[in-house]
């Protein structure tokens, strides 16, 4: 990666879930300056003392440098960059807890899952200010400040919504690798987006739906159908909204997917613990994309509703 004139020294991570967890930890082990934000204390505690635990494909322990349950704290004495680690659905509430935030030399990452999730960082906050991730890798909370990796598929992604914010996506995609979260910056951040988000459509949802794990999905026949026609069905509405999938891309979701393990992803994580879930950001993104251009959409229809009815009311 070459040179780049951004050099951020001070983050914050809204969402001590495990993702939140990761990218704090792997931030505080590079010896930066992080602040850990979540709505829930318990939380937050371990992160500071003894320090959030990784374990699996990655294992270490990092303290942060401090951590808050109030967005607001974080305005105060603004860091240079906040990741979002939180689900979807509370982007509405954080987007407009930090605005105000956006300013010289501050940015903003959707570090999500989920299809357009940086336009609505964008909307409150201004384009120049966000920046759009992908993650790739797959982890689960075990306690409080302890999590699990059970895949780091290297590198993430990163990119500006606005030409102006490249050396930004820059110098946090440098931080990030120099931390080992290895990034790569990237001008087709829409496409990975959806290379993502097609995935996610299907495993997520069935796993939500049926309790199964990630490879229990792939070799049963009956749910592997399924998984199947959702993905079929992704790719179809993303060649029709011009996005590129890359070629090989129906293997390689179906080896993704089946190398996982018997993983949980988080919408089942979500299910259990009785949360909402982000579907209306995956499936309904879908059947929302489908509609404009035409392609009709069941079999995602059908399992976000199914996902929709098992939400808390
Ligand atoms: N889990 C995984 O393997 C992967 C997840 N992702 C994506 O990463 C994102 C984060 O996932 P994950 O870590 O699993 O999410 P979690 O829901 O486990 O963690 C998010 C945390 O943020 C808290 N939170 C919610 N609203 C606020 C708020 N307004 N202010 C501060 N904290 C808040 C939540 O509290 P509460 O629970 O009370 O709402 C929760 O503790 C999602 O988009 C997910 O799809 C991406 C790759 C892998
Ligand atoms: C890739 C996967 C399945 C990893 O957990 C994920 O993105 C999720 O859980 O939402």
């Amino acid at each position: 990666m070459g040179e780049t004139s951004y050099c951020p020294k001070k983050f914050a991570v809204i969402g001590a879930g495990p993702v939140g967890g990761i990218v704090a930890a792997f931030l505080a082990k590079g010896g930066y300056d992080v602040t850990l934000c979540d709505i829930v204390p318990e939380l937050l505690a371990p992160a500071l003392e003894p320090g959030i635990l990784l374990e699996g494909v990655d294992s270490f322990q990092a303290r942060v440098t401090r951590t808050t349950t109030r967005v607001d704290d974080l305005l105060e004495d603004p860091p240079d960059v906040v990741f979002i680690a939180v689900k979807a659905t509370a982007l509405p509430l954080i987007a407009s807890a930090l605005e105000g935030f956006a300013g010289e030399g501050r940015y903003v990452v959707s570090w999500q899952n989920g299809i357009d999730t940086e336009l609505e960082l964008a909307q409150v906050l201004g384009p120049q200010a966000v920046l759009r991730g992908v993650v790739n890798f797959g982890c689960v909370p075990l306690s409080p400040g302890h999590i699990r990796l059970a895949f780091h598929h290297r590198p993430h992604y990163l990119q500006e919504l606005d030409p102006q914010a490249k050396e930004a996506a820059l110098g946090i995609s440098r931080v990030l690798t120099d931390c080992g979260l290895d990034t790569q910056h990237t001008d087709q951040i829409a496409d990975m987006v959806w290379r993502k988000s097609v995935m996610n459509a299907c495993m997520n949802p069935m796993c939500a739906v049926t309790g199964m794990t990630m490879v229990e999905i792939i070799n049963d026949p009956i749910t592997f159908n399924l998984v199947d026609a959702l993905i079929k069905e992704g790719i179809a509405v993303a060649r029709a909204n011009e996005f590129s999938l890359g070629s090989g891309y129906y293997p390689y979701a179906i080896n993704y997917i089946k190398n996982a393990g018997n993983h949980k992803p988080s919408m089942l994580q979500d299910v259990e613990a009785k949360r909402r879930t982000e579907v209306d950001y995956i499936n309904g993104k879908i059947v929302e994309y489908g509609k404009q251009a035409g392609i009709p959409t069941p079999y995602n229809s059908m399992i976000r509703g199914l996902v929709k009815a098992l939400e808390p009311k």
